[in-house]
């Protein structure tokens, strides 16, 4: 056995502190996770109950050992049923990478790389923002650059039409059948209206309603940026990676979907050199 040092009586080999490292990094990971929610809490009453019963094992406290020892024992399958939203979303990130790689895959093929060629036009967008928010007209947009979100649009109703103004404005407009919930856009084409999108349960300022709460959630399981226009105050936000920027100006929205929608550019940019250089 490969010792890296001793503390006392204690021999350290190169794998516990490997196995420390990763523990830290998967603690941390669960953190971040967790962090702002209300889990976070539950999460540290479970440390604590766990630090406890060591403590009570190792003073030998029979009786309170046996009891918290019980209890320990459903811990796993409790923290499941506690945790199902977190886990949920954990596993929905390590999909989303996994789908990244599987888009790699998919530009290798040649008809994949005439459809990459296509720009999207947010032009329209943006016009039918300035036009929402001038008349108070509440609306979801979520403008997607690497899948057309099947598992969101499914839950709505899908349309594949061209993106335009006029339309965009019906679909929000108060007394159309489709206004309530969210659009979906993806490569210039609006892929479906009336989403229903995963509610975020982080502590949000109480100025948010349930809009701004799903803008949040879809920004926190996908990697979509997503436009609110808000029905009480016109305000225009963005909700992207789990932060909702609000009340932004036009040129500042232009500037960040472009942003947003150009990485997806250079990541396509990028995996083709890489393809290039591979062949
Ligand atoms: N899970 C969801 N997915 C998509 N849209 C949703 C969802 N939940 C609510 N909405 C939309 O939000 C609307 C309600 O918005 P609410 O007034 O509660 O939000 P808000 O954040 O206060 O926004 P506003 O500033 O526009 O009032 C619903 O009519 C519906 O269109």
């Amino acid at each position: 056995m490969i010792y890296a040092f001793k503390i006392g009586f204690l021999d350290v080999r190169w794998v516990d502190i490997v196995d420390i490292l990763l523990v830290s990094v998967l603690i941390y990971q669960v953190y971040k996770l967790l962090k702002g929610s209300v889990a976070v809490r539950v999460l540290i009453g479970f440390l604590v109950l766990y630090l406890i019963y060591l403590i009570v094992r190792a003073a030998e406290m029979e009786l309170l050992a046996g009891i918290l020892g019980q209890f320990m024992g459903v811990g796993v399958l409790a923290a499941i049923i506690i945790f199902s939203q977190e886990i949920r979303k954990f596993l929905l990130i390590l999909g989303k990478s996994t789908f990244r790689q599987d888009g790699i895959l998919k530009s290798i093929m040649i008809w994949k790389r005439k459809e990459e060629k296509e720009q999207f036009n947010i032009t329209p967008v943006i016009e039918a923002a300035k036009s929402l928010s001038a008349t108070n007209t509440g609306a979801l947009i979520v403008f997607s650059k690497n899948s057309e979100l099947k598992f969101y649009a499914d839950t709505g109703d899908l349309m594949d039409a061209v993106v335009s103004k006029r339309l965009l404005i019906s679909i929000f407009n108060k007394h159309s059948p489709l206004h309530d919930g969210a659009i979906i856009l993806f490569k210039n084409r609006i892929k479906a209206a009336r989403c229903i999108l995963p509610v975020s349960e982080r502590e949000l300022p109480a100025q948010y309603g349930m809009r701004h709460r799903a803008a949040m959630g879809m920004s926190e399981a996908t990697d979509t940026l997503t436009m609110i226009i808000s029905e009480e105050t016109g305000q225009i936000s963005i909700a992207r990676n789990g932060v909702i920027d609000s009340n932004l100006l036009i040129p500042e929205i232009r500037k960040r979907i472009n942003s947003y929608l150009s990485e997806a550019k250079q990541e396509k940019e990028t995996e083709e050199a890489n393809l290039e250089v591979a062949s």
